[in-house]
């Protein structure tokens, strides 16, 4: 992600837009982020985001929106300000430690008085934005994408939706391990707003050098990406279906085999329910570029047509200081030990408030007037 931001090279007319997830599975990836900016490393000064999701459309709103619905009685709205709302885990594990415009950040108003309009002009602020360039995701252990449940359309669009059973099981431990505590619906970006390529290749108005540095050729703007993080033995069906089933809006994750720029990064435990052959083959596909001298680690000089920025040596890459010997980075003790090799969280990982997530609420307010 920061090569990807470094490389594409932000300014205020021309911003980086990110598509972010909530989850336990973005979090180390948000310290690490927070961490690199503190270290002066990135900014995300012209970085625009969207979140993919947000729960709890009000009980009102629903009842405004589906005249036919029944909403349980459990249902309660969660206002963004609540401890488990995505509003509060953003800022609280990012936005609030890095120097993102709060006028930037975009998340599913899920009590807007009109929520149909509020999915309509999410999609028109994504489009306005230029597209996503990058999306950042997980998985829950059915295969949802952001709240894109077994049975979504594929060619769905931001929208409201129902949470099913596993889902509401699965973030009971949010709600204090109730159940009835979880919101029975969500707003949710659609799978095809994150299969939406830049199909139409735009040029910008921005030129570069070229690989050799001396010719002037115009930025192409068509690297949108799409990168999963899964997890754990409890996503390794998901996975498995995903990854060798076909296409099926049963297992919402297998539209990125549409995709044309997926990347699925996972632990050992999600491989759980792989052939032998296809992990095999995953693993001998980054020991091969490696072997050859190269990751993939993009942008490639290939699909943007500009070096990376600080390109990787085969040592800092591999972590290893024989290059002659590849490895492979699913291997768990490697992972662990680049995980585990950084310094202490940098995030500040208490429960309610802290003077950094004041600070941002005070500019959020002041933006919104
Ligand atoms: N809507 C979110 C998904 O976007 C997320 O990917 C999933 C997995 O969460 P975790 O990473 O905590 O397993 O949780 C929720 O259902």
């Amino acid at each position: 992600m920061v090569d990807r931001i470094k490389a594409f090279e932000p300014t205020a007319e021309k911003l980086f837009v990110l598509g972010l997830p909530t989850g336990s599975s973005p979090e180390t990836i948000y310290r690490i982020l927070v961490r690199r900016h503190k270290a002066g490393d990135i900014s995300f000064k012209h970085v625009v985001t969207f979140n993919m999701v947000n729960k709890s459309p009000s009980f009102k709103c629903v009842q405004q929106l589906l005249t036919n619905a029944s909403p349980q009685d459990e249902y309660v709205g969660i206002p963004r300000e609540h401890p488990g709302s995505y509003h509060t885990f953003m800022y609280k594990n990012f936005f609030s430690h890095v120097d993102i415009d709060p006028a930037n950040v975009n998340i599913l108003n899920g009590n807007a008085p009109d929520l149909e309009a509020e999915c309509i002009e999410y999609e028109e602020k994504i489009k306005r934005a230029g597209g996503i360039e990058l999306f950042l995701g997980g998985i829950g252990p059915d295969g949802h994408l952001a709240f894109n449940e077994p049975g979504s359309s594929l060619a769905s669009r931001t929208r409201v939706k129902t949470l099913a059973y596993d889902t509401i099981l699965a973030n009971s431990r949010f709600f204090g391990d109730d159940m009835t505590q979880v919101p029975r619906m969500a707003l949710t970006v659609g799978l095809q707003t994150v299969l939406e390529v830049r199909t139409k290749c735009k040029f910008s108005p921005y030129f570069r050098r070229d690989i050799d540095g001396n010719m002037l050729i115009p930025t192409l703007l068509q690297a949108h990406e799409v990168v999963i993080i899964i997890t754990g033995a409890h996503k390794s069906v998901a996975l498995q279906k995903c990854i060798e089933g076909g296409v099926n809006h049963m297992w919402t994750l297998s539209c990125l085999q549409l995709h044309r720029y997926p990347m699925i990064v996972v632990d050992e435990d999600a491989t759980l329910e792989l052939q032998v052959k296809t992990v095999k083959y995953f693993k001998s596909i980054e020991a091969a570029a490696s072997t050859l001298g190269f990751e993939q680690i993009l942008p490639s000089t290939a699909r943007t047509g500009t070096k990376p920025v600080n390109p990787p040596t085969i040592q800092e890459s591999n972590g290893d200081n024989n290059p002659s010997e590849p490895t492979v980075d699913l291997v768990p003790d490697r992972m662990a030990a680049r995980l585990n090799g950084s310094e202490a969280p940098v995030v500040d990982v208490e429960r309610g408030r802290s003077p950094a997530f004041d600070r941002m609420w005070a500019r959020v307010a002041a933006v919104e007037g």
